[in-house]
């Protein structure tokens, strides 16, 4: 059975300049009830402009934005009751605690969740009690989102909430935002993070200059890459019988390239097991021995390079 989700968030042709440089330019998509939806992409790629314009925080100088239903302009507190935009960390009140933080934010609403029940979603419940300025930085984002959640939205936007975090702060942010989605929430992250994207999102949606360069689950569109797989190996005996394989990998159709640094052989092909059948076949004759063997994953920075020729950069 498919499963038809309601729209939630629908952009079309979004564009906004700040005198010669156009930020967004023309950006489309829409995003389902109940989806981790991640726009990816380098600095200045126009990510914040495309959110703070969903958000109601600038206004776009063209395009459509249909949040829930409703427009900006005709239902402006409509759609603040019902989206949460986690705030930059340097919004917190230092000088109040947790707590005290997510009541007064509380305190703007008529529909909240309980502090309580906040304070536990984001793992604050023990330091309830500290005042903002002695949290660590994962800390305050894990708040930043909490105030996000406190008038239990149906969509939430995330703005870099990991940017500049530790490896395991990022993964209790992620723990989070895992949690939103089982809530049944829609959660609209931006991230520079590509393995971030990978795991987390629904679906990703990778900008560059400000125009959409791909957009689908990270599944597919690793999968619309081609299927050239990336071999590596390493041989005890050195470069002789590197060399060797080589000339036995060069021979194999599949092949569309190989490359050999010393006793380190890479070698490109479309059909990764076949190729690798062939080079065991050889190394098995002949007893050579192969210390290390790998086949390297496509991933989303993979997609970002075929779509835009360019390297990424975190
Ligand atoms: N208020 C502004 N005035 C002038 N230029 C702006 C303004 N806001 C954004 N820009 C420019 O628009 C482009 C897109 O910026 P934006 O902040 O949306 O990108 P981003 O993808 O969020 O980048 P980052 O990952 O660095 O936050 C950049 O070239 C930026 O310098």
């Amino acid at each position: 059975m498919t499963v038809v989700r309601e729209s939630v968030l629908a952009v079309q042709g979004l564009r906004k300049t700040f005198g010669a440089v156009t930020a967004v330019d023309g950006i489309s998509f829409e995003v389902r009830g109940g989806e981790i939806f991640t726009i990816i992409g380098p600095n200045g790629a126009g990510k914040t402009t495309t959110l703070e314009m969903i958000e109601g925080l600038q206004q776009p100088d063209a395009g459509e934005i249909t949040i829930l239903g409703m427009k900006w302009d005709r239902s402006r507190n409509a759609i603040k009751m019902r989206i949460g935009v986690q705030p930059q960390t340097s919004a917190l009140f230092d000088l109040l605690t947790v707590e005290e933080n997510l009541e007064t934010f509380a305190s703007f609403y008529d529909r909240k969740r309980q502090v309580e029940e906040i304070l536990d979603y984001i793992n604050l419940a023990d330091h309830r009690g500290k005042r903002v300025k002695v949290l660590s930085g994962g800390q305050k984002q894990r708040l930043a989102i909490g105030l996000a959640m406190i008038n239990d939205p149906d969509l939430i936007f995330l703005d870099e909430p990991t940017t500049g975090l530790d490896p395991q702060a990022r993964r209790n942010i992620w723990d989070i935002v895992l949690k939103l989605r089982s809530l049944g929430k829609t959660t609209i992250l931006t991230t520079h993070y590509m393995e971030e994207a990978d795991k987390l999102s629904d679906r990703v949606c990778i900008v560059d200059q400000g125009r959409i360069v791909a957009l689908d689950t990270p599944k597919a569109l690793i999968g619309q890459l081609t299927r050239e797989r990336e071999i590596h190996l390493t041989f005890t005996e050195g470069d002789i019988p590197a060399a060797e394989a080589e000339s036995i990998a060069l021979g194999n159709p599949a092949v569309t390239r190989v490359k050999r640094e010393g006793d380190h052989l890479i070698v490109w092909s479309i059909k990764p097991e076949e190729t690798l059948y062939g080079l065991f076949g050889f190394t098995t004759e002949r007893s050579i021995q192969v210390e290390q063997v790998s086949i390297r994953e496509m991933s989303l920075e993979d997609v970002f390079i075929a779509y835009t020729g360019k390297e990424w950069r975190d």
